[in-house]
């Protein structure tokens, strides 16, 4: 299998070569040999399935707890954002990523960025792979409406508390 990685401002696209036969295809998403350097270790691995018009997000975990994302679209399509929050980094940049169910490409998210999801197909679902676990206590977020991008939803779902979350400025200038 080849494969091979863009690099996006600190967030990585890795691209595959499927195996192609007269049956289908098979892709495989994690090889350790291939993820040496970029995800060494998977200490979590979930799925996520959603409908039109969900937002999930914008997360991330504070210091040590961050956590990297190794994130792949299995069926329908939606929007990834991440968000740079390194200091020394672009921060406050949004970077939107279009995802395909059963594409060629995962996309790294360093834990060093907030994450979220807007969805824009019924049946969608995505496999995030993280080296570091899940921690609620130090998680914290970005309210999604406040990014400057016109997402073109809509109904929009969001929960509660993905609605709670401070601005985008009010993060950036508080990390400043
Ligand atoms: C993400 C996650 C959730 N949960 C539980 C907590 C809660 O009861 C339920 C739903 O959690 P949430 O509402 O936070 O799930 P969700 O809004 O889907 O959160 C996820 O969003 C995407 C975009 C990410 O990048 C992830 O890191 C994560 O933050 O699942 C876990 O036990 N482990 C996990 O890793």
């Amino acid at each position: 299998m080849k494969s091979s990685v863009t690099d996006l401002s600190g967030i990585k696209k890795i691209w595959f070569t499927p195996f192609v036969d007269f049956r289908g295809d098979l892709l495989k998403i994690y090889r350790r040999e291939i993820f040496q350097d970029l995800l060494p270790n998977v200490e979590e691995i979930y799925l996520s399935r959603s409908d039109k018009g969900v937002i999930r997000g914008m997360h991330y975990q504070l210091g040590s707890k961050a956590q990297d994302k190794l994130v792949y679209c299995i069926t329908g399509r939606m929007l990834d954002v991440s968000i740079d929050l390194r200091p020394d980094g672009n921060l406050g940049l949004v970077h939107v990523e279009e995802l395909i169910g059963g594409g060629k490409s995962a996309l790294l998210i360093p834990g060093a960025f907030a994450h979220g999801v807007i969805v824009l197909e019924d049946h969608t679902s995505f496999i995030s792979m993280s080296p570091q676990p899940y921690s609620p206590g130090d998680e914290r977020g970005i309210r999604w409406d406040t990014l400057g991008v016109d997402f073109g939803l809509e109904r929009p779902v969001v929960t509660a508390k993905d609605q709670a979350w401070p601005s985008l400025d009010e993060v950036v200038s508080q990390l400043k």
